[in-house]
């Protein structure tokens, strides 16, 4: 068992009066694939923008690697948008490049000479991976959602994070490059030895991909004051990835919401 990455300890996030977030402990083992799933609104992405940084929690506390999370983000943790991640006034080989540039300056100092040329033929092995070198001299605007989303993800791993977050990153992609897309970020993840959370509302997703299922709703709800009380982790399912697909899980989505989440859950493991 690998040291926990992540140890997240009675964290809370309230916008005003009003709390998304609340009693959430969990360890997250490095290397691990989380999916994170539940209702629109409960707070998913709120939960990730903590983990970047780009929020702060009202209470609470997230170690990462043993020591309290920094408050800014920082290159370890890349993130990916379910759109626009990329910079759309740069090539698809600059977009690489410039995350290259910046992780390998990080060591150096400044970047010449050998480790320019290591930066730069980086950049041309993650395009071979990815599917773009005939791609390598257009504009995000020229390419489907789908190179799109694979470039997106190629340039959060350029900076070399030890994390990364994704937020519905697929959720715009036709269910066929979807599938695409998953063999790539699997691909990606063995590779590069990353711990990811991922949002969707795609349960299969959800079931395919992850190590670990994390579900997110509320245990406690006030139908007078229906924003009353935050939501937290109700469900936290190891995956074997080893396991037989699910009944239907060919590339076909399942949106996820409220009561549907509920039932596709239940009949599809036990409750702890
Ligand atoms: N900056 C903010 N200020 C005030 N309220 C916010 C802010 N960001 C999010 N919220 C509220 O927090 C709640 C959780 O939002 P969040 O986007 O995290 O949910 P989500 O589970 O990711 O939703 P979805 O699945 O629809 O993307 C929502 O009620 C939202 O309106």
């Amino acid at each position: 068992m690998r040291d926990p990455k992540f140890m997240i300890r009675n964290l809370t996030k309230s916008y005003g009066e009003y709390p998304v977030l609340e009693r959430i402990n969990l360890d997250i083992e490095a290397g691990a694939f989380c999916t994170l799933v539940g209702a629109s609104g409960c707070g998913k992405s709120t939960f990730l923008r903590m983990l970047l940084s780009q929020e702060l929690p009202s209470s609470g506390d997230i170690l990462m690697d043993g020591a309290p999370l920094p408050q800014q983000p920082t290159p370890d943790r890349g993130i990916v948008f379910q759109r626009y991640s990329v910079f759309p006034h740069l090539t698809v080989a600059e977009n690489l490049i410039i995350g290259a540039e910046f992780a390998a300056r990080k060591l150096t100092g400044r970047l010449f000479g050998r480790a320019r040329k290591k930066a730069r033929d980086d950049v041309a092995e993650l395009l071979e991976t990815i599917g773009l070198s005939p791609a390598a001299n257009k504009y995000p605007s020229q390419l489907s959602g789908g190179m799109q989303q694979r470039l997106a993800i190629a340039q959060a791993l350029t900076m070399k994070p030890s994390v990364l977050l994704l937020d519905e990153p697929f959720g715009a992609l036709d269910p066929g490059i979807r599938n695409d897309m998953h063999e790539l970020l699997l691909d990606l993840w063995k590779a590069h030895d990353i711990t990811i959370f991922m949002v969707t509302h795609d349960i299969h997703e959800a079931f395919k991909l992850g190590t670990r299922m994390l579900v997110f709703d509320k245990l406690r709800d006030d139908p007078h004051a229906p924003e009353a009380y935050g939501a937290t982790i109700t469900y936290d399912l190891p995956i074997d990835l080893s396991a037989a697909p699910l009944p239907g899980a060919n590339g076909e989505t399942d949106e996820t919401d409220g009561m549907n989440f509920s039932a596709a859950l239940m009949a599809t493991a036990p409750v702890p």
